[in-house]
């Protein structure tokens, strides 16, 4: 099933009172029914999505040695650097919020994971930067571009909920993000085919929001927040276009008025599993905003009331960062 009905013109936000009353009114209900929206004509501009994708892929061209001297830890927290094909498998933590145990299949993906340059508490891991010039300070610009973005989707989450705008910003001030390149290579579609491998095995992120562009090859799939187990088809018509979904702080913070959104990536639609043909390569870039570590995600005032007790215990946001990673490497 593909669902084509949840754009949304960001340029509405930025328009007269009643554009923005009605982006923020939409955003909200296509979250709360889809778990996941395309935002089109933010902020970011185009060509910077362009040359995104074009250091992307010229990141992951690179000798697997070159690669490697960005390597990720073993057990990385928060996530930074370069892991291959093999190290990281998702379905260790697929099911966690449904309360269902961990599934085993591969993920077949190598990403590349980064975070805030201003960061004191975990450095980045670069390739040398005579080996991908530029790559290094194109990566630093662009976190920040994405961070003024999730700012004005704060904003609009805000006044869509009715809660404090100041007061969602400042919890996410620090720009405490994981901002990830993803490369699935190409497979034959007979990888797939009896579920021990994938592309990304079912999971929710465990920010507030996730903030995701990705190429035409498709395969990415979101649960539908009002039938579960029904899992869409989720298309991008441009690489420009911002697939924003909900994540596990987001849920707690609003004391499950927001569920977070269970995706996955597998084959493409036109693919089936058992047919003889190859499966194209496929970026995708996933800016993963994040609370301050040190922010609480206990339910905000507004979400406690005598009809919606509160659900979740007083954790940091930094660990509920470090529960679901420690499953991810457990
Ligand atoms: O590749 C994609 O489209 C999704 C990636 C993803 O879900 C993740 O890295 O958390
Ligand atoms: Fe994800």
């Amino acid at each position: 099933m593909t669902d084509k009905g949840v754009n949304l013109d960001m340029s509405l936000f930025f328009g007269t009172p009643e554009e923005k009353t009605y982006f923020c009114t939409e955003l909200l209900r296509l979250l709360k029914l889809r778990g996941g929206v395309k935002i089109q004509n933010h902020s970011i501009p185009d060509e910077d999505i362009h040359k995104l994708f074009e250091m992307s892929r010229k990141f992951f061209s690179l000798p697997l040695e070159t690669k490697m001297e960005a390597k990720r830890p073993l057990q990385a927290n928060p996530n930074r650097g370069y892991a291959f094909v093999g190290q990281e498998n998702v379905a260790k933590i697929s099911g966690y919020e449904k309360g269902a145990g961990p599934g085993t299949a591969r993920d077949i993906k190598e990403t590349l994971d980064l975070g805030s340059a201003q960061d004191d508490l975990a450095e980045n891991r670069w390739v040398p930067e005579d080996s991908l010039p530029g790559f290094r300070g194109f990566m630093e610009y662009f976190y920040e571009k994405a961070f003024k973005t999730e700012m004005q989707l704060l904003s609009a989450l805000a006044i869509a909920l009715n809660v404090s705008e100041d007061h969602l910003k400042a919890l996410h001030n620090r720009a405490e993000n994981e901002f990830r390149l993803l490369h699935y290579p190409a497979i034959p579609a007979s990888e797939l085919a009896d579920g021990s491998a994938t592309r990304i095995a079912e999971h929710t992120d465990f920010g507030t929001i996730t903030m995701l562009f990705q190429d035409s090859v498709g395969g990415l799939q979101v649960e539908d927040q009002t039938q579960p187990g029904v899992f869409r088809s989720v298309e991008s018509a441009k690489s420009t276009d911002i697939i924003l979904n909900i994540g596990d702080s987001l849920q707690r913070l609003t004391n499950d008025t927001f569920r977070a959104a269970c995706h996955r990536v597998t084959y493409p639609p036109a693919i089936k599993a058992g047919d003889n043909t190859e499966i194209p390569e496929r970026y995708s870039i996933a800016y993963f905003v994040k609370p301050n570590r040190q922010a609480s995600l206990f339910p905000l005032k507004e979400f406690i009331t005598d009809a919606t007790p509160c659900r979740y215990d007083d954790v940091t946001a930094w660990e509920w960062n470090n529960r679901r990673i420690g499953q991810l490497f457990g």
